[in-house]
Parts: C-alpha cells; sequence; structure tokens
C-alpha cells in the first residue's frame, strides 16, 4: 500500500492527462449546463464525488448529489448529468445507476478501468469515458479516479482548475511522500505521528467545511479499509447536535483498549481556511468542552489556497497515517477480506 500512496502525486498527472485526452472538458461545456450533477459511486470510487462537489463549494449554481446506491431517484431526468466512477469498472451499485441514466436519457460520463462493464455502457450509449490505468484497488488509485472529476467541473465551469492547479496538487503529494517516507522517523513523519496518534482510541474525526469534511471521510474510510480499523465520522455544526455528547459516554471516561487509565475516545478535527464563521466558534468551542473533559484532540490544519491543494495536504496525510496505523498492528493494509466475503455471500 505505501508504494501506492507515494504514487499519488503520478496519479493526479495520470488522472489529468486521461480527462484532456478524453476530451471531457469539451464535451460537457458543449451541451450548456445540465440541471443537476448526479456523481454515482461508492466506496473509494465515491470519494471523488465529494471532492467535486467541495470544490464547486457553496455558491454552486445548481445541484451536486452525491450517489452511493443502487437507484438513480426518480428526480433525475434528460436534462442532467449523472457522472459514473468506478475503479474497477465493474462495481453493481455503479454500473446499476449508469445504465438508468442511459435509459432516462441523461448525459453520462465514465470514469474507471479500461474496458471494463462500466466503459461498455457508457460506449453503447455514445457518452465520454476516462478510461484510467487503476492498478489493484480502487482506494489505492483515488486521484486516478477523483482527478477527471475535477477537470469535469472546470468543464461545467463549476470550479476553477487548470494544469497549473493539478501541478500543484501533485507537488503538494510528492512533498507529503517525502515527509512520509517510511525512512523518517515518527517525531518528524506527520502520517507516522497521527497513526501513533490514532492508536489505542477510537477517533472521532470531524470535518468543519465540505473540503475538510471530504478528507474526514476519506480519513475515516481508510481507517476502516487500511488499518481495518473504527472511527467515527462526523462534520460540524451537524456533529455538536450530538457526537459531542459522546464526551461525556463511557468511551470519554475508561480506555477500553488497555487497563492502564486514559480514554478510547479521541476527537479528531480537520480544519479549514474557509469554515462558516459560526462553525469556527463551534469548532474552536468543542476543541475547549474535549480538553475539559479530558477527551485527547488532535488538531490538523488544510494547507493552500485552492480547494483541491487543501484537500490533498489533508489526504494525503490520511493515506499515509492509515497505512502506517495498519503497519503498527502488524495489519496487512491491502486485503479487505470482509468484502470479499460480503460479495460472495449476495453474489447469485
Ligand atoms: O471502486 P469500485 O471498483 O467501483 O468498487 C467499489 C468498492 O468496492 C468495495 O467493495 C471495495 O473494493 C472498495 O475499495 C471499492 O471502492
Amino acid at each position: 500500500m505505501l508504494p501506492a500512496v507515494a504514487a499519488s502525486a503520478a496519479h493526479v498527472r495520470t488522472g489529468y492527462r486521461a480527462a484532456v485526452e478524453a476530451g471531457v472538458a469539451e464535451r460537457l461545456s458543449g451541451h450548456g449546463r445540465p440541471r443537476a450533477v448526479v456523481v454515482a459511486g461508492v466506496g473509494a470510487s465515491a470519494v471523488g464525488g465529494d471532492m467535486l462537489a467541495a470544490v464547486a463549494g457553496n455558491g454552486a449554481p445548481l445541484p451536486i448529489v452525491r450517489l452511493r446506491s443502487y437507484q438513480l431517484p426518480g428526480w433525475v431526468g434528460a436534462t442532467d448529468l449523472v457522472i459514473a466512477v468506478s475503479g474497477s469498472g465493474s462495481a453493481e451499485e455503479t454500473l446499476s445507476v449508469a445504465t438508468q441514466a442511459v435509459r432516462r436519457g441523461c448525459s453520462l460520463l465514465g470514469v474507471g478501468a479500461p474496458h471494463s462493464p462500466l466503459e461498455a455502457v457508457a460506449t453503447q450509449a455514445s457518452a465520454p469515458y476516462v478510461a484510467v490505468p487503476v492498478s489493484g484497488e480502487s482506494r489505492a488509485n483515488l486521484w486516478l479516479l477523483a482527478t477527471p472529476l475535477v477537470v469535469a467541473a472546470a468543464g461545467l465551469r463549476l470550479a476553477q482548475a487548470d494544469a497549473d492547479l493539478f501541478e500543484r496538487v501533485a507537488k503538494s503529494l510528492e512533498d507529503m511522500a517525502h515527509r512520509c517516507r517510511p525512512s523518517s522517523e515518527s517525531f518528524i513523519n506527520p502520517g507516522k505521528s497521527l497513526a501513533m496518534d490514532l492508536a489505542e482510541s477510537l477517533p472521532m474525526i470531524w470535518g468543519t467545511s465540505s473540503v475538510t469534511s471530504a478528507a474526514a471521510y476519506r480519513l475515516a474510510c481508510q481507517l476502516h479499509t487500511n488499518a481495518k480499523y473504527p472511527a467515527i465520522y462526523g462534520e460540524l455544526p451537524e456533529a455538536d447536535h450530538n457526537q459531542v455528547v459522546a464526551f461525556d459516554g463511557p468511551m470519554a471516561e475508561r480506555d477500553i483498549f488497555a487497563d492502564t487509565s486514559g480514554r478510547a475516545l479521541r476527537l479528531v478535527v480537520l480544519r479549514d481556511v474557509d469554515e462558516h464563521p459560526q462553525v469556527k466558534r463551534r469548532r474552536e468551542a468543542s476543541v475547549r468542552l474535549a480538553h475539559d473533559r479530558g477527551v485527547p484532540v488532535t488538531e490538523l490544519a488544510a494547507e493552500g489556497v485552492h480547494p483541491l491543494e487543501r484537500m490533498a495536504t489533508l489526504i494525503g496525510l490520511a493515506d499515509y497515517a492509515s497505512t502506517y496505523l495498519a503497519l503498527g498492528y502488524a495489519i496487512d493494509p491491502t486485503p479487505v477480506s470482509a468484502i470479499t466475503e460480503l460479495k460472495a455471500r449476495i453474489s447469485p
């Protein structure tokens, strides 16, 4: 998994080139804006939808809906764009949605493995398809799958994203890869030190904007799949209306992992420069509340100007930390046997 994480910068460059070669921006800008954009995908392939929505931001002139299931909502029709993303090109939920989109006459854009069932659906519908050279698990190819979606957002004029931006993002992921390289010791390696913070804890991971919430969800999912580890995802302000009460609960009072004193619960807050002023106040107050109750807190700040750069700093770190946490527990980060077994159990 570590080599795949280290390849993130290369994946941004390859994903960008693939999207440009497939003419994504031109093909999407040629039709005028759709009424709504639906991004369909599950697991790691769905994260690009969160990233697209975050780069488009709150001021987006149309709804951007993330769909992580089988059925296209009834309101979706011919004036809408459905973007179907699947690393393998064969996730049943995504294929089901892509097929319904074609049947309803929606515009379709596919992103995923070449020569896959998803490519066949797109090709048969004469829809654009960005074939990216996915190798192994989709989560190890996030940037190959997500970068074309940001190119699509730029094509739809939902975000500013040019070649320079993708190069800056690639450089920032390279920088993270250097700082998190295996030979670098924990005290200067942010990936290892975050893994040490998370170890022996039940992390409650909060985003404070669409940018850092996308990264928070990615961190939680990477903890599950790489480290086979539980985590609770939340975002402010919503988490202040429910999850915050866990600061007073049993997980905050004792360490379920050991007989030693200490606390299981840990609050992990992913900060952003672009927070609603009330969310900023809520974040500061929540962190103080956690401190007052002795709940340990890890605060991480997204760095950069463009939302994609800010997501890259946190996602790059999340990918390393989750892999180092797995390795710290002597767990192989790559296999996901529970998912494989589950798929086998429901296969006809
Ligand atoms: O990413 P695709 O291939 O669409 O598959 C969807 C998801 O399937 C799951 O069961 C896992 O394997 C995920 O890593 C993957 O993202």
